[in-house]
């Protein structure tokens, strides 16, 4: 197969900032995506719905002149959002989902979740107007190491959370374990996940071995091979409960490449093609479309994005970077690289 034609796709996990940096990033989205869900994770978080329709017109301010993208808003969950928040977001026809950030968890989470317990009346809510939750799934504890935090997340939050909310929606973001993808696949219908293209093109030895790569920390960190390969069955399975997310998420050039570096991959520029690589190295491009167009919209309610892309087999070098705010770089996932897809 040398072209591929898929319905548009849609990236359920995308963060873009705001300001400067918004106006920097949301062209490279908007060019190949329909719509995007957009995390809330701004300083300060948007908590509120009255907070999201503002980003959100923010955002259209920011997109290239005739781009049709839609931006879908969320809310920022924090332990005294009170259940009427819900109903406005619900009223609102732009939020389609909350977060849930455990508090420390990654970049921006300072105010989230510290026990979801706080937020049970809330929860309710949302499984009563259908809405779903979105979970960044990783344990905080220090005493858990940093690869077993999205394991031990499912024992001590997720399972127990079903079980007293058994019919809430529930997104695991940006799963990147085996415990994880089998945990979805055998759960109910309720129950989805989205994966990033880095996770499932690399484990962690491209971060780590012949040198410390900074642009490939992100959170959920990369993980063995053993992994990859289970994310990878899960992503090419043909289950509707896996689905496109990037988590693109751009910090700036000096911010990645520290003495304490920020988490996060800037992969937006090129979402798209670096999936049909994953996909094409699991001698799966027949399941793309399932996954990038069609999975996400069946689980938020939406209909299909109504026009298409399509891929074809010719090489593209990766920029070595792109302009972001105040003067400096975004350094995108594999920049100065070759990949084999192009869109046409
Ligand atoms: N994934 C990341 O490593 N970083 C994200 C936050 C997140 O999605 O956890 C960010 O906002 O930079
Ligand atoms: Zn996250
Ligand atoms: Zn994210």
């Amino acid at each position: 197969m040398d072209e591929i034609t898929l319905i548009r796709p849609d990236d359920w996990h995308l963060h873009l900032r705001d300001g400067e940096a918004l106006k920097a990033v949301v062209g490279h989205t908007a060019a190949q995506m329909g719509r995007a869900i957009i995390m809330p994770n701004l300083t300060p978080p948007i908590t509120t719905t009255e907070q999201a329709i503002a980003y959100h017109q923010r955002i259209l301010a920011a997109l290239p002149a005739g781009s049709r993208f839609e931006p879908l808003m969320t809310l920022y969950l924090t332990d005294t959002t009170p259940p009427e928040e819900i109903e406005r977001a619900v009223n609102s026809g732009i939020v389609k989902a909350v977060k849930l950030y455990p508090a420390g968890a990654t970049t921006n989470s300072a105010s989230g979740v510290t026990d979801l317990s706080h937020c049970d009346d809330t929860i309710a809510a949302l499984a009563e107007a259908g809405m779903p939750l979105l979970m960044h799934g990783e344990v905080t504890d220090n005493e858990i190491d940093i690869f077993d935090r999205e394991a031990v997340f499912i024992e001590r939050v997720l399972t127990p959370l079903l079980a007293r909310h058994p019919t809430l929606k529930v997104v695991f973001e940006h799963i990147t374990t085996q415990q994880a993808a089998e945990f979805v696949a055998q759960a109910p219908d309720t129950v989805a996940a989205t994966i990033t293209a880095h996770h499932l093109l690399f484990n962690r030895n491209k971060m780590l071995v012949g040198g410390i790569r900074p642009h490939y920390y992100c959170l959920p960190i990369l993980k063995r091979e053993q992994h990859r390969q289970a994310l990878l069955k899960a992503a090419t399975s043909g289950s509707g409960k896996f689905f496109l997310g990037t988590d693109s998420a751009p910090h700036a050039q000096s911010a990645k490449e520290s003495s304490c570096g920020c988490a996060g991959a800037y992969t937006a520029s090129t979402a798209i093609e670096l999936y049909a690589t994953a996909f094409e190295e699991a001698g799966a491009l027949a399941a793309l479309e399932g996954f990038a167009s069609l999975n996400g919209p069946r689980f938020y309610g939406l209909p299909p994005n109504r026009d298409s892309i399509t891929l074809s087999r010719r090489s593209q070098s990766i920029p070595a970077s792109y302009p972001y705010a105040q003067g400096e770089a975004i350094i995108p996932l594999l920049a100065g690289e070759t990949l084999g897809w192009s869109i046409s």
